[in-house]
């Protein structure tokens, strides 16, 4: 789908993998946010959806938060380190702590520094949680999820919590849509920056789209059309369904 609505019917255009990339390229070489400021948007963003999804009392709720190796894994364990500093009840599963490297790594150092516990993939099956937040695979998924990463997403779609996937539920395609393994199914799919084609689909559930501070002049340089004046207006996440 090249383009989602938001719920004050203003036209949302999506993007490809290949045109996001662009964008995240021109952003981190040129002329910024840099990673670490865009992951930081993504997981503030994130944490300040589950708030709301658990509702008051949130903080006396168990969050499990899934996380990748990757771009999506470090939004997801910065996402963590929020909950923890507002005294959430939060535990975070990295698919492969050893394999981390670059600023995900730094936010799992930040992350430990919060209080928050750390869990291994062998402690699943004793973890409860009132809401689990998928920060697996991204925009970068390449063929059927194996290894950890698919023991993760098999965790998720046994249990009945609800799951909020970071910009895309892991497991589909961001540019098509598709799933050429197991995947998540999302109550929930937080977007970044700009929706992605794939997620037209009802593995996404509700979709939000976040503001994660790319400024038009690196959309114009990426030569990828800005979402419309006053999207953001009233917050930095907004609510988007599919266009018909
Ligand atoms: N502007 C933005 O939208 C930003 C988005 N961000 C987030 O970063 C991810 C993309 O990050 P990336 O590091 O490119 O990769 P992923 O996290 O999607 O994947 C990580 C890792 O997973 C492995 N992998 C791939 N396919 C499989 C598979 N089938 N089975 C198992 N493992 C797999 C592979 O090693 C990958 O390297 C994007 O979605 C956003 O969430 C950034 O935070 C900044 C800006
Ligand atoms: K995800």
């Amino acid at each position: 789908m090249d383009s989602f609505v938001s719920e004050a019917g203003l036209v949302v255009p999506a993007v490809t993998t290949e045109q996001m990339r662009e964008v995240d390229r021109v952003a981190i070489e040129g002329i910024g946010p840099n990673l670490y400021q865009m992951m930081e948007n993504a997981g503030r963003n994130l944490a300040l959806s589950c708030v709301e999804m658990l509702g008051e009392g949130w903080a006396t709720s168990s969050v499990v938060v899934l996380a990748g190796t990757g771009g999506n894994g470090g939004g997801g364990i910065c996402a963590a380190r929020h909950l923890a500093n507002h005294g959430g009840q939060v535990t975070l599963v990295v698919s492969d702590v050893e394999r981390l490297a670059g600023v995900p790594a730094e936010q799992l150092a930040l992350f430990r520094a919060s209080g928050g516990r750390l869990a291994a993939i062998g402690d699943l099956g004793t973890l409860e949680t009132s809401l689990t937040v998928d920060a697996v695979l991204g925009y970068s998924l390449a063929g059927a999820p194996h290894g950890a990463a698919a023991d993760l997403i098999g965790w998720m779609s046994q249990g009945p919590a609800p799951v909020v996937s970071l910009d895309v539920p892991s497991g589909v395609d961001a540019t098509t849509g598709e799933a050429p393994g197991v995947h998540v199914r999302a109550a929930t799919t937080m977007a970044l920056a700009l929706p992605k084609t794939g997620l037209a689909v009802d593995a996404t559930g509700e979709i939000w789209l976040a503001d994660i501070g790319i400024p038009a002049g690196v959309l114009e340089r990426a030569r990828v059309r800005p979402p419309p004046a006053g999207l953001f207006s009233k917050g930095y996440r907004v609510r988007l369904s599919w266009s018909s």
